[in-house]
């Protein structure tokens, strides 16, 4: 099966890069994937999956399936850019694109290793002409969205036995630990425009509210959870013109914590520091809720498998440009990045002292597995899956050590042969243990007991309140 897997992804190396590459050259924001999720969607109506669009009520998410019957095995795929990262590929120096927009956290990389995954599952299927169904969750909106969070809650997963997927890293490692739930909110206050010299008394400024409300926030930080992490970006600031009271401002704050219970929480406290900045200030404030996400569930035994699949993985090794691509993206970073890397990696479950990177720049090795119980400072939407379905991920290496996520040396590999390298690896991994879920019911069985220990006295609860619907990027 291992030869199998290997050889077909090999094969069709070209192809799946050619996918990645379309992606990451059509680079868009939340839930206006529009380009990168028809591209996806007509690859696997090529392969011979059943496409199914607008899943979950959201325009550019999809399923594709192929198969019949139980086990029904789902591999998860992204393919959202970030604002603000657009950056020349393949270059060493800061190069922004015209476009503002680009694939900072190389979810070109996730969305197409995901499908390889689901491509190379079907392929065995046939040949040994199995029973079960594989899936292909075409998911947007990860970043600022939570795609997936609405998908839950519409049922898209429903039916599903078990979901991988992975993220692109410095490191080969199991993605084992959990993650921060969050909430995106946004508050708008609504004042009243005067000449800001002539009238000053006769005007009430929504952006003092904005200005007032995160300097009560930032008095909040001292009183919450250590773990918790309290972000904002003022989306309207009411003009450009000093000598007009701006009459319209608007901040988004992203709350997170370790568990939902202590974002909502945290929440009510943020809305009343809104109403209090409101009170100050005479204006009428306006509370929108964006979106949410759950912290991450981790299944221990699939993690294994998943495990020992990646570690019977294999790609080609770097190449001597790919070293000397990687030495300059190394220099690119700061002192900081650099002395950090390790941290970096432990956010992704590395576990080691980073030895065996001496005078390296690439990784090639794979990291133990450990079941950790620490929660990553970051957020995903894959949590709400892992919520609803027994979910496991992986991280392959695609980027040089030290570079950090949503920075431009992220982009500037997000198509570098040493990433399609890695894109490949992460493949072959889930799509081997896609299959070992198929076949050995005795796996499958046990990591579905565990699913059912923990939801047993965890029963799941959508974060994101029913009349809430997906967002566009507040451009
Ligand atoms: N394996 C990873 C999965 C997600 C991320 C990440 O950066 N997620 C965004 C998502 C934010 C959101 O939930 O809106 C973040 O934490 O800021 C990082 C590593």
């Amino acid at each position: 099966m291992e030869d199998f897997i290997r050889d077909y992804l090999r094969e069709k190396k070209a192809f799946f890069e050619q996918i990645s590459q379309f992606i990451f050259s059509h680079p868009e924001t939340r839930f206006e994937e529009y380009e990168s999720a028809s591209f996806l969607a007509e690859a696997c109506e090529k392969q011979g999956f059943e496409v199914e669009k607008g899943v979950g009520n959201i325009a550019t998410a999809f399923v594709a399936t192929y198969g019949k019957g139980a086990p029904i095995i789902g591999f998860l795929g992204e393919y959202d850019a970030l604002s603000g990262l657009s950056q020349t590929p393949n270059q060493t120096t800061y190069q922004p694109l015209e476009t503002d927009i680009g694939h900072g956290c190389g979810h070109n990389l996730l969305g197409t290793g995901a499908f390889a995954a689901a491509c190379a599952v079907k392929e065995y299927l046939d040949k040994h002409s199995l029973p079960g169904t594989v899936k292909f969750f075409g998911c947007p909106g990860e970043e600022g969205g939570s795609g997936k969070t609405f998908m839950v809650r519409e049922g898209v997963f429903t039916d599903v036995d078990a979901a991988l997927t992975w993220h692109p890293s410095p490191v080969n490692a199991i993605m084992s630990a959990s993650s921060l739930a969050n909430y995106q909110i946004s508050f708008a206050f609504k004042g009243t425009t005067s000449h800001a010299a002539n009238s000053p008394h006769l005007g009430r400024s929504a952006l003092d509210a904005v200005e007032l409300m995160n300097v009560g926030v930032n008095y909040l930080r001292e009183h919450v959870v250590p773990e918790a992490r309290l972000h904002y970006a003022t989306t309207n600031t009411g003009g450009i013109s000093p000598n007009v009271v701006q009459a319209n401002a608007e901040v988004l704050y992203l709350i997170r914590a370790p568990k939902v219970k202590q974002v909502e929480d945290m929440y009510q406290r943020v809305c009343k520091i809104a109403q209090g900045a409101a009170l100050m200030t005479e204006t009428e404030l306006t509370i929108r809720f964006d979106k949410a996400c759950s912290n991450y569930i981790p299944n221990r035994s699939m993690e294994n498998m998943l495990h020992d699949q990646l570690s019977k993985s294999d790609v080609e090794k770097p190449t001597e440009e790919e070293k000397l691509f990687a030495k300059d993206i190394w220099h690119s970073l700061t002192d900081s990045e650099r002395e950090g890397y390790l941290e970096i990696i432990e956010g992704f479950v590395y576990v080691g002292n980073g030895e065996e990177f001496a005078n390296k720049y690439l990784a090639e090795t794979i990291s133990p597995y450990e079941a950790s119980d620490k929660i990553l400072s970051g957020s995903t939407d894959v949590a709400d899956v892992s919520w609803v379905v027994p979910t496991a991920q992986l991280t392959a290496a695609t980027s040089t050590l030290g570079t950090p996520l949503h920075s431009w040396q992220m982009t500037a590999q997000g198509i570098s042969s040493f990433a399609h390298k890695g894109m490949l690896r992460a493949a072959q991994a889930m799509a081997m243990t896609g299959i070992q879920l198929m076949t050995d019911s005795v796996a499958l069985k046990e990591v579905k007991e565990e699913f059912q220990q923990f939801t047993k006295n965890n029963p799941y609860t959508c974060p994101i309140p029913k009349e809430i619907q997906p967002s566009v990027l507040n451009k």
